[in-house]
């Protein structure tokens, strides 16, 4: 089997989802933090993983869910201390993906200084497109996101304006972990973040390349 099609199968591999956060400034100021002057990363479980024709869940006790559009790089193969130049080299192909976030809880945990891991961890917190070849996206650093929920635009940005780029992530997060074929970076979401109720449809895409659509729905 190629190493595309083992990497199309990323859920199964079981992987780390390795997330960023405040990677773009705009995002940053809308929810009153101060522009990050290094990667924020935090972890999401592979059980938050949901694909098409499967709900997004609101957790228990969650009454501020919001939807975080992102562009997700799938790891192509093992890498520890990878330098800049030849980041790219270790990107298998991408995904989009949701970075679903209970904000209420987020809001607490950072008011009490404790971690992150329920306000964007829970199941169903990640729902994603299906693999995307890496010739599909010539230029991960100049493709537009954009997220709809019941038609309504509230995400509509460009992956050029990223705080801290591909390669540069890539580098930085390989310092600390060691990237597997299989894992996953999520990229961070630009601005326009907003809550959803059970009954929503959110529908995102990645310029031309894949459309994804997910329900909202109480657990
Ligand atoms: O600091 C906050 O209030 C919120 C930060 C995030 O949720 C970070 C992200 O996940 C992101 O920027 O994509
Ligand atoms: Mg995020």
């Amino acid at each position: 089997m190629s190493n595309t099609s083992k990497l199309s199968r990323f859920i199964e591999f079981g992987r780390k989802i390795v997330a960023v956060g405040r990677n773009y400034s705009e995002h940053a100021a809308e929810l009153g933090n101060a522009v990050p002057t290094k990667p924020i990363l935090f972890l999401k479980p592979t059980s938050s993983y949901i694909t098409a024709g499967n709900p997004i869940k609101i957790p228990k006790g969650c009454s501020s869910l919001h939807h975080e559009v992102e562009l997700g790089i799938v790891i192509g193969q093992r890498g520890v201390d990878i330098q800049e130049n030849n980041a790219m080299d270790y990107v298998g192909g991408y995904i989009l993906a949701l970075d679903m976030t209970a904000r209420d809880f987020q809001d607490e945990a950072k008011k009490k200084g404790q971690p992150w891991s329920l306000a964007k961890g829970f199941d169903t917190s990640c729902p994603v497109s299906g693999f995307i070849e890496k010739e599909k996206i010539l230029d991960p650093g100049n493709v537009r996101l954009w997220l709809k929920v019941n038609d309504a635009v509230k995400q509509d940005g460009n992956t050029k304006d990223m705080i801290f780029n591909v390669p540069f992530l890539i580098s930085y997060i390989s310092g600390f972990f060691t990237l597997e074929p299989g894992d996953i970076i999520l990229t961070g979401t630009p601005s326009g973040v907003s809550p959803v109720v059970a009954g929503d449809v959110i529908r995102a895409g990645l310029a031309d390349v894949t459309e994804i659509e997910f329900k909202v729905e109480k657990k």
